[in-house]
């Protein structure tokens, strides 16, 4: 099971999580989060050997491309309204997908139409904001999803979670990403959490 951290700002973090055993790091570049990103807070930039990804939400083509050129993004994580054909603009221009998806109680209709332009589905619950919310939604939901493409499950995993997520048996269950339920404030995670449930997962 592949693990992605998301909402890092802190150098203590990002040294920490890039000597730890997760997957792929999470940049949030959304000014209304509680964890968008500042670069003043690191001491070399985004210097890790992980997967970076970059979180936006209805942000302009140009200022993706921008920000990930900057910062040397592996992964563009699209968290908010975006078309299938703004995820199928990125796409040509080589850039690998996550489409997150805010669920509640059923899968969102129209999922094929992004199938062909992403790298994988995310599947958030749905909340106020746009992410980070740290509610789940009902997992039981993943058992309708019988596409192709694999998913990452997201929404409110907490330190406790570990079991339940070794009981989803799905075939697409690709990673799960964790965050706010991980924190002492936003953007700050409690690294001594994140190792118990990185070491648990990863057995
Ligand atoms: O965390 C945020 O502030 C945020 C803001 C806007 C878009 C996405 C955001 N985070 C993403 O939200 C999910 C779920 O987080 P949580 O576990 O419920 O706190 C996660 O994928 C983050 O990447």
């Amino acid at each position: 099971m592949k693990i992605k951290v998301c909402g890092i700002r802190t150098q203590s973090n990002l040294t920490f999580l890039s000597n730890s055993a997760v997957d792929f790091i999470g940049f949030i570049f959304y000014d209304k989060s509680g964890r968008n990103f500042n670069e003043g807070e690191l001491l070399n930039g985004i210097d890790t050997q992980k997967q970076k990804v970059g979180v936006f939400v209805n942000e302009s083509i140009a200022q993706i491309e921008t920000l990930a050129r900057m910062y040397g993004l592996d992964y563009i994580q699209l968290h908010g309204d975006e078309s299938p054909e703004f995820c199928q603009t990125l796409k040509t221009k080589g850039y690998k997908l996550f489409k997150a998806f805010a669920l509640k109680d059923q899968l969102p209709d129209g999922l094929e139409d992004y199938e062909p332009h992403i790298d994988c589905f995310l599947f958030d619950t749905k909340g106020k904001a746009y992410g980070g919310n740290g509610a789940q939604f009902d997992w039981s939901v993943l058992d309708q999803y019988k596409l192709e493409k694999p998913f990452v499950l997201s929404g409110g995993i907490g330190p406790k979670d570990v079991e339940s997520i070794r009981a989803i048996r799905h075939p697409q269950l690709f990673a799960v990403d964790i965050n706010s339920r991980f924190e002492l404030a936003p953007g700050e995670k409690d690294e001594q959490k994140l190792k118990v449930f990185i070491e648990e997962l990863k057995k």
